[in-house]
């Protein structure tokens, strides 16, 4: 048995099923701070908190921090082509900039990480995510190939309330010839309104979801996602968005977004 499985193993004996199911709750809650600290600050990997006590070598340390620094899918690739590598170094040379006194500080936008498993952003969420459902992957980040489906990267503006995606559409997301699925569109939309609303009200589910499919999409181009906040009431935060293509001029799809804030009970209830 490998070092990594016992340490595994030894992380699920040292507690028995039944506190593991009594402290979903707790790392819910941890999920969720996690995921919205995480998503807000743009800092590196967190320092990892398991929620184990008895994890305390350091051996089991090493093996933990090396399980929590999963590969961030919004960094550029080979696959990416122009036009989105140009609106990434646009928008990523806004989230820091250089005073006059040469100093560094934070710009206006700030890119947001993404992983194969939204668990991923929590605190322990590296382990987590290798126990709880471990084949589970995020649908967008789940075709491996560079360049394939779904290419992406997503940028927020805190004082604007907006959030920006550079989308690049793979080969597999063919829906008329040539050109991109609806679904696949509908996907990304989801996404990024979902995750701007994350950003703004922390963990939302999508309740409804207008999508009016202006001009298709070529396949293997790059379009700009825009989204807003359009108000918020209560536990209900609406947004909407704009596909245009990547000078802001040709609108191809447009969509607004319901989310209704949720607990970690509603997502283990079901
Ligand atoms: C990092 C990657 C991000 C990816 C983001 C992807 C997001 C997703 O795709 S989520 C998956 C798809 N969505 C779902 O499966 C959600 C299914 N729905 C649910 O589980 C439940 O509706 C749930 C838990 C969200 C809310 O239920 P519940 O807590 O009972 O709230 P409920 O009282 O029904 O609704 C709350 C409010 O929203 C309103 N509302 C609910 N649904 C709708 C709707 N379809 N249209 C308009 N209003 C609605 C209600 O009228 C209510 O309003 P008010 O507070 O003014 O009375």
């Amino acid at each position: 048995m490998s070092f990594y499985r016992r340490q595994q193993r030894r992380c699920q004996n040292a507690q028995g099923a039944q506190k593991m199911v009594g402290g979903m709750f707790q790392i819910g809650r941890e999920m969720s701070k996690g995921f919205n600290s995480s998503i807000r600050q743009q800092l590196p990997r967190q320092t990892l908190h398991p929620p184990w006590s008895s994890i305390n070598s350091v051996r089991t340390m090493a093996v933990l921090q090396w399980c929590s620094n999963p590969r961030d899918f919004s960094l550029p690739n080979s696959s990416w082509g122009s036009d989105m590598r140009r609106l990434y170094e646009h928008f990523n040379s806004q989230c820091e900039i250089e005073t006059e006194a040469g100093e560094k500080k934070w710009g206006p936008w700030r890119r947001l990480p993404s992983y194969n498993r939204s668990l991923k952003y929590a605190t322990g969420g590296g382990i987590l995510s290798k126990v709880i459902q471990s084949k589970a992957r995020l649908f967008t980040r789940s075709i491996k190939e560079k360049g394939a489906a779904f290419e992406y990267v997503m940028f927020v503006n805190k004082v604007e309330q907006k959030c920006v995606c550079v989308f690049q559409a793979g080969h597999l997301l063919e829906g008329p010839p040539g050109h991109v699925h609806g679904g696949a569109i509908a996907t990304i939309i989801d996404t990024v309104l979902g995750t701007h609303a994350t950003y703004l009200s922390g963990p939302v589910m999508t309740v409804n979801l207008s999508i009016n499919y202006r001009r298709p999409i070529p396949l293997g181009s790059t379009v700009l996602l825009t989204s807003s906040l359009d108000k918020k009431e209560g536990r209900k935060t609406f947004v909407s968005c704009q596909v245009t293509d990547t000078e802001g001029s040709k609108l191809h799809t447009e969509a607004t977004g319901l989310f209704v804030s949720v607990t970690v009970e509603n997502l283990l209830r079901g």
